[in-house]
């Protein structure tokens, strides 16, 4: 398949939500993103995961027109934000880290200034303001200040406000920070329903239990670099660890077993995991290469392959010792590369290449168009 959006369109492709290609930025000698190809297509929820600093949020700024990639070619709906950025980012909704909400305000004001931005006015100002309330469970709060909100209220009040308009392709970055979990439900309810609809979204977050939730596809950062991307049972299929976990009382003994094993470096939580196909068959097999060290064993757990042990491992922070055991190794790592032949701990970034930026800080003219224009209409 042509990675070109021009090539993909001439052979009648559908034009996705969202396509990245050859993506750089850097922070003067930070490289935040290299080389990052991504498609979102309609419809798609694509959860962003990555380690704190892995590039999420640069990537969403970069689509946001907050900041301007060094490198590379965004199009949103097959329209390129270099081009013409207004028009391509006209149905876009973004709700980043940082609570964007007017304190003195009202939630009813907020959400109306947002929709008079959108272009909504009057009668449909009003009714979108009660439409996007009533999931966020923001409708007995409207005539309310924001500033006397709690927390979890004005993260609320802040994803209404990049939803309200009915954007096409909705950025969220970490939305359920600091929220309850009556919120968290309710906002992946909606977001379900959004895409559901045919809206694209990009969702963000540390919580892997969210991206289950959401039925998401799965990207995964690293170091700036796309490391992972496909469905959520690929990803499980093809990174995550299955294993019997077992705990020790007074640290893990002396063993050798014959499967690999990942185990902290001095043993003193007495925590093991042994790498096996199918734990839930392996249990017996475990317990008796135990041997006389089964009697120091204070729990044993099945570990299912899951997305967190996928992501860990891809990430490269629970790649277990792929060399049958001998523990405890005081100086062994807590992890260790794959032995020759063994499943590889990383997957190979999809269509990422190297592609260097020029390595300087930013200038004032980094800053993207929608910047200039939230500037411009700040300032009258
Ligand atoms: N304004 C900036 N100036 C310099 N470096 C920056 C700036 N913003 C981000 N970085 C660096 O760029 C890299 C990517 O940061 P980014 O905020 O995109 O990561 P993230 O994945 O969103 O992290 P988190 O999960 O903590 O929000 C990090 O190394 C970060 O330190």
């Amino acid at each position: 398949m042509p990675t070109d959006p021009g090539a993909r369109r001439a052979e009648g492709a559908a034009v996705p939500a969202l396509a990245l290609r050859a993506v750089s930025k850097r922070y003067g000698a930070t490289t935040a993103l290299e080389g990052i190809d991504l498609d979102i297509a309609e419809g798609e929820i694509m959860g962003l995961l990555g380690h704190n600093g892995a590039g999420k949020t640069t990537l969403m700024s970069l689509v946001a027109g907050l900041l301007r990639p060094d490198t590379g070619k965004i199009e949103i709906h097959g329209v390129a934000t270099d081009r013409d950025p207004r028009r391509a980012r006209r149905d876009l909704g973004l709700a980043p880290q940082e609570l964007g909400v007017y304190p003195p305000l009202t939630v009813r004001q907020n959400l109306r200034f947002c929709a008079e931005l959108a272009g909504l006015r009057g009668q449909r100002a009003r009714v979108r303001t009660e439409e996007v309330a009533e999931p966020f469970g923001l409708t007995a709060l409207l005539d309310r200040r924001v500033s006397g909100l709690s927390g979890g209220e004005q993260r609320r009040v802040h994803t209404a406000m990049a939803l309200l308009h009915r954007p096409k392709l909705v950025l969220l970055d970490e939305p359920t920070a600091g929220v309850d979990v009556e919120t968290r439900a309710r906002l992946i309810a909606y977001v379900k329903e959004l895409a559901g609809a045919g809206t694209a979204v990009c969702y963000s977050t540390h919580y892997l239990p969210e991206v289950e939730a959401l039925e998401a596809s799965v990207a995964v950062l690293d170091h700036g670099r796309l490391i992972a991307r496909g469905t959520l049972p690929e990803l499980v299929r093809s990174h995550a660890d299955s294993a019997v976990e077992l705990t020790f009382r007074g640290g893990v003994p002396p063993l050798r077993l014959p499967w690999p094993v990942t185990h902290d470096a001095d043993g003193v939580d007495g925590v093991l995991r042994v790498h096996v196909e199918q734990p839930q068959l392996a249990t017996a097999d475990v317990l008796a290469a135990l041997g006389e060290s089964a009697r120091l064993l204070v729990n044993m757990r099945v570990v299912q392959p899951s997305l967190e042990s996928a992501f860990l491992r891809l990430t490269g922070s629970g790649a277990p010792d792929r060399r049958p055991s001998a523990s405890p190794a005081p100086s062994a790592p807590r992890t260790a590369q794959p032995a020759p032949g063994a499943p590889a701990n990383t997957a190979p970034a999809r269509g990422a290449r190297a592609i260097g930026g020029p390595d300087e800080p930013p200038g004032e003219d980094d800053h993207g168009p929608l910047a200039r224009d939230l500037e411009a209409e700040q300032h009258g």
